[in-house]
């Protein structure tokens, strides 16, 4: 268990809202004058990894603080119970264990006095054997055919970090396998992706922890439906149809042969494991060593963030970075912003890692908290968000803390397009931060030939205030170990920074509400006779779908 203690009576806090108030009205283009070392003093490398955290809103005393404020929270202690499998998942009674998945160095890991380790490593090893034999084309579907297509069915974290990681990661995709993902209970995602496969050569992977959501579920009886309608043999699943979960009775139950099961356990949470079994789409497309690369980056980040004192630490600096915007600057939201196009998904992945864990409002007593938790998180790839919704963090009036990322060398060096990429990249956190004053304003227009009366309307228009904070990931290259150590970089930020709002950032009960209902609904939907069981608005609605469907 993680000990207990209010956010807001950290002595440290108390100290970062006296030092917010001097701090709000400084702006950063003094801040860098004043300091000529702010970028030593503020950079953090891991790897390939450089981490930048000079453009924002801090002196030496904020970060100072902020660390205190780490400290007191018992975030040293926090880490420690996590790695060693204490549980501290409390309101499910489960530990958090998805580090072990990735745990090359093997060290025993243990859960209830058991070493959990070799179960990892022999679903590892199952996961190897299936992908190497697929890959190859050694594995057969059921008219000899080799598999060209795969399916995932799954949602939210059977569903997302697969999806995110094969796009990061297609440069390294057999070209002879397509993947596919299907987690919409909208049936149009079913239709439409069936359309491109083939009975015959299509392998479907049933994702889900659970085996019993309900989209999933679904989805997967559509496919098998599917498939049969052409197999019309039962014994022809087993070579179609592979498992990714934690409930062998039901994975039988819905014919899957127990040896395509691949299995996962109850302390790896949804959100957190594409390095587990769900991550087997991911092992078939780039093949299963370029998986435990991602595996090995993911466990090298969990050595730094495990052995590093927190100043050092990249999880912990960009936890505090985040805490103080969104705790004393009252930031509502942050952004993610790849400069990589293969990352398109990355923040949305993100939103789920982010937002389900820590979108809590009660603390680790149950009481309802005084002070805020998660942020909103959101973010397209650069340089499409700056021709969409960059002119609200420029100018508008929000504070929009961004998180820019990009590697130093693209995946596919086609001309100039990466160094216009990267200049971009460059541009937008510099101009960001100094904005540009009134006077710079009406001197480009004086220089564009204005007159002085249309000078004097336009400059307002034309001023950036700056002072806008930006942190900057810098890698070199988007290879699976820089993509795993970078997913467990912000795995480790979420934790970090729900032990210091003292939260359970490892269970989603928010999300059950909709399901019940949802459930409850469903057989009211079955004839066209009008509900009258619930409020006005559900029941007019209900009632007018009733209506429109039959019209
Ligand atoms: O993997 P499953 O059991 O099918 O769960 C799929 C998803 O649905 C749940 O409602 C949770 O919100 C997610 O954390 C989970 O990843």
């Amino acid at each position: 268990m993680l000990p207990n203690h209010r956010f807001t009576s950290l002595p440290a806090y108390a100290q970062l809202q006296a030092h917010y108030d001097v701090l709000k009205n400084r702006h950063l283009r003094d801040l860098f004058a004043e300091d000529a070392e702010r970028f030593p003093k503020f950079t953090r490398q891991f790897e390939e990894i450089l981490l930048d955290f000079s453009k924002n809103r801090i002196t030496d005393e904020t970060f100072g603080l902020l660390l205190q404020l780490a400290g007191q929270a018992g975030l040293t202690e926090a880490i420690g119970k996590m790695f060693s499998g204490d549980k501290i998942n409390r309101t499910e009674d489960r530990a958090v264990l998805h580090v072990a998945l990735r745990n090359r160095s093997n060290t025993p890991v243990l859960v209830d006095g058991k070493d959990i380790m070799p179960d990892v490593n022999e679903v590892l090893a199952h996961m190897k054997e299936f992908s190497e034999r697929v890959r190859s084309g050694a594995w057969k579907g059921y008219t000899g055919e080799a598999i060209t297509d795969i399916v995932n069915i799954g949602i939210g974290g059977s569903d997302l970090g697969p999806v995110m990681v094969t796009e990061a990661l297609k440069p390294y995709a057999s070209p002879d396998l397509r993947v596919h993902f299907v987690s919409n209970v909208d049936g149009v995602h079913m239709y439409e992706t069936l359309q491109t496969v083939k009975p015959e050569t299509t392998l479907f992977l049933i994702a889900s922890k659970t085996f019993t959501t309900q989209e999933t579920m679904t989805n997967a009886q559509t496919a098998r439906q599917w498939f049969l309608d052409t197999a019309k043999d039962e014994a022809a699943i087993a070579k179609h149809f592979a498992a990714l979960s934690t409930n062998q009775a039901a994975v039988e139950k819905f014919g899957i042969d127990p040896a395509n099961m691949f299995g996962f356990w109850d302390w790896v949470g949804g959100r957190y494991s594409l390095w587990s079994a769900i991550g087997l789409s991911i092992a078939l497309y780039i093949g299963y060593d370029k998986f435990e690369e991602l595996l090995e980056g993911g466990h090298a980040m969990d050595l730094h963030f495990q052995n590093t004192p927190a100043e050092q630490s990249l999880p912990v600096v960009l936890a505090l970075i985040g805490i103080w915007y969104n705790n004393f600057f009252g930031a509502q939201t942050e952004a993610i912003l790849p400069y990589d196009q293969y990352m398109h998904r990355f923040a949305a992945y993100f939103q789920q890692g982010d937002m389900e864990s820590n979108g809590k409002s009660v603390d680790r007593d149950g009481n309802p908290v005084d002070w805020q938790t998660g942020p909103i998180i959101w973010g397209e790839p650069g340089t499409n968000g700056q021709h969409a919704f960059y002119q609200l963090i420029h100018q508008g009036t929000k504070l929009i803390p961004c998180d820019f990322l990009a590697p130093a060398i693209s995946q596919r060096p086609i001309g100039e397009h990466h160094k216009i990429l990267l200049a971009n990249y460059f541009a937008q956190t510099e101009a960001l931060m100094n904005g540009k004053t009134a006077d710079e304003a009406a001197d480009e227009l004086r220089k564009a030939g204005k007159s002085e009366e249309e000078i004097s309307f336009l400059t307002p228009f034309k001023e950036f205030s700056g002072n806008r904070p930006t942190n900057s990931i810098l890698f070199k290259k988007l290879t699976p170990r820089t993509l795993g150590s970078l997913i467990a970089l912000y795995e480790h930020k979420i934790f970090t920074q729900g032990v210091i709002w003292d939260i359970y950032s490892f269970d989603q009960w928010g999300v059950e509400l909709g399901k019940q209902l949802a459930s409850r609904i469903l057989p009211e939907l079955q004839d066209d006779a009008p509900v009258t069981t619930h409020d006005s608005s559900t029941n007019g609605l209900i009632n007018t779908f009733k209506k429109l469907r039959n019209e």
